[in-house]
């Protein structure tokens, strides 16, 4: 179970804060999707379970332990449990296609091995199948800034089912894509949440593509929760509550 109690983030003095004493917890299994207008604090939410962000106040727990406490190798461990697919896909651009999988499995591997692209065998072998799953086998050499955006996060896609994380954390995954690349990369990721039995939690923009995958939606506002219900809750009124322009 991933745990927020009483979290807020204030980034700077005077500023309004980007969380405002958010509690909820997420159950295993569960794919949440977190919705809301621009700066209204999905990506700080995201990133205070996995201590991206520290809070200014309240604690995250994942599992019974206290992240936000955590640090040096608790924090690695926690950390090693928690997959994490970005908006900028974040590879390592002038790497192989493989290398970077192999990225989700990098505390097996000394540095040198990523650097010159050479792994064991059997590590090698789980890296391609994991490439295969997400459709791009035939990349596996190709560097990763040659690919197109959609190619690019099925790569990151793949180093986190490399990684095999019990909690996936996506912060705006497919923003940067056009929509029927977004809905291809949602499906991959609801159908890896499903066979993997993981707990999902990502931030979108789009109410669509939220209904598509979750289990769960909240909505956020100006740092506060305002909806949390089932996607069938969403309804005109819940959507207008979560994107109402602020007084
Ligand atoms: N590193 C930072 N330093 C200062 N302010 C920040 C920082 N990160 C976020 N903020 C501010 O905190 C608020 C919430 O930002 P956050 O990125 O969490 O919102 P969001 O809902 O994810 O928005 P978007 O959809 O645009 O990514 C915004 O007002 C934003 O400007």
């Amino acid at each position: 179970m991933l745990k927020w109690d009483q979290v807020s983030k204030i980034y700077q003095r005077g500023a309004a804060p980007a969380l405002q004493e958010v509690t909820l917890s997420v159950r295993d299994g569960e794919f949440v999707v977190v919705l809301g207008r621009s700066g209204a604090g999905k990506s700080t939410l995201i990133r205070c379970a996995n201590h991206l962000v520290r809070p200014t106040s309240g604690e995250v727990y994942w599992n019974g332990h206290n992240v936000t406490a955590a640090s040096g190798g608790e924090l690695l461990r926690i950390r090693s449990e928690m997959g994490m697919i970005f908006q900028h896909f974040n590879l390592i651009s002038r790497l192989d296609v493989l290398t970077n999988v192999m990225v989700g499995r990098f505390y097996e591997f000394p540095l040198w091995r990523s650097l010159t692209g050479i792994f064991p065998p059997e590590a090698e072998k789980k890296g391609k199948q994991a490439l295969e799953r997400v459709g791009i086998g035939h990349l596996a050499r190709r560097r990763a800034d040659g690919l197109s955006g959609g190619q690019q996060q099925r790569v990151a896609v793949a180093r986190v089912l490399m990684q095999r994380p019990k909690l996936l954390l996506g912060d705006e995954p497919v923003a940067s894509l056009d929509p029927v690349t977004s809905r291809s990369i949602l499906d991959l990721l609801k159908g890896i949440h499903d066979q993997e039995g993981m707990t999902t939690v990502m931030n979108l923009h789009d109410v669509e593509l939220a209904r598509r995958v979750a289990t769960r939606v909240i909505g956020m506002s100006a740092g506060s929760m305002v909806f949390d219900g089932r996607p069938e809750e969403l309804d005109e009124k819940a959507v207008e509550r979560i994107y109402r322009m602020e007084e």
